[in-house]
């Protein structure tokens, strides 16, 4: 299947590249690091369901397999202090550089700038990928079920958790979601991109959210271009809606965001 294949070419590269990294500083040195860095904020305390706001992960994102080069974004730091000022609940930094172009350091430098809650959002199936993320400054992580078998989730999901990050749990279909609540998942996002085809299927949410119990916070993904896509999600059950296109090819991200989250 061309979707599963893409996203364990993503995994793979994402793993590959990470045992560079592996090789110049050893996953003991790096833990030891990790640990000693900021304690990471609970994102799902901050990402939990508020009847007056629509939370907003607001993404940073160059391009992507889907539509190639989307924005230059020379200054990640910057743009992230607009989504910060519009309101965003977290900000999604795409890390994986192979095929979205991102990379800690930008991750790193959105720390630096902003306080809001961080994902580094990336292909991750290692711990030494989770330590980078707390290393580098991320509150929360991103575990695909799609790429992980369910014991290896279990792993990684306590693994952050031990580390004292959240998780941002994605799934695309029913079997998913029964993993993901396996795996004692708090946050679940339902990404509606269909990796086969690259289509969107935003009703993908509303069919899946019924799955989700009370008390796990539930994301929509993708697909957001305008007010109705959000207004969409939220009358489906959306506590958060993560965004990325739209915003960086808009203008004013600082009012998008704002607009975006007003809905109720
Ligand atoms: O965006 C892609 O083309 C893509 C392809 C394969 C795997 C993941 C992909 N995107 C990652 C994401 O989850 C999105 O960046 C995120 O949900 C925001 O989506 P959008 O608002 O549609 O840019």
């Amino acid at each position: 299947m061309k979707g599963v294949n893409l996203l364990l070419e993503l995994t793979e590269g994402a793993r590959a590249d990470a045992e560079a990294r592996r090789a110049e500083l050893s996953y003991e040195a790096l833990e030891e690091r990790a640990r000693a860095a900021r304690q990471p904020i609970d994102v799902a305390a901050a990402l939990a369901h508020d009847p007056g706001h629509t939370h907003v992960i607001a993404e940073i994102k160059r391009s992507s397999p889907s539509k190639g080069a989307l924005a230059e974004i020379t200054d990640p730091a910057a743009l992230a202090s607009e989504y910060a000022a519009g309101g965003a609940s977290c900000i999604s930094v795409l890390t994986e550089s192979r095929r979205f172009g991102g990379s800690l350091d930008d991750l790193r430098a959105v720390r630096a700038r902003v306080d809001v809650p961080l994902l580094r959002k990336d292909f991750i199936s290692d711990e030494y990928q989770l330590l980078e993320a707390r290393d580098a400054g991320a509150d929360m992580v991103l575990l695909i079920v799609a790429v992980l078998q369910p014991e290896r989730l279990r792993e990684l999901h306590a693994f952050a958790l031990d580390l004292g990050l959240s998780a941002l749990v994605e799934v695309h279909d029913p079997s998913e979601i029964e993993h993901a609540l396996a795996a004692d998942a708090r946050i679940l996002g339902v990404n509606t991109r269909d990796l086969k085809t690259f289509e969107m299927h935003p009703e993908r949410f509303a069919q899946l959210r019924s799955q989700i119990p009370a008390g796990v916070v539930a994301v929509a993904e993708s697909g957001v271009s305008q007010l109705a896509d959000v207004e969409r999600y939220r009358a489906d059950g959306a506590d958060a809606v993560l965004i990325g296109e739209a915003l960086v090819r808009d203008g004013e991200p600082q009012k998008r965001v704002r607009e975006f989250g007003a809905v109720r």
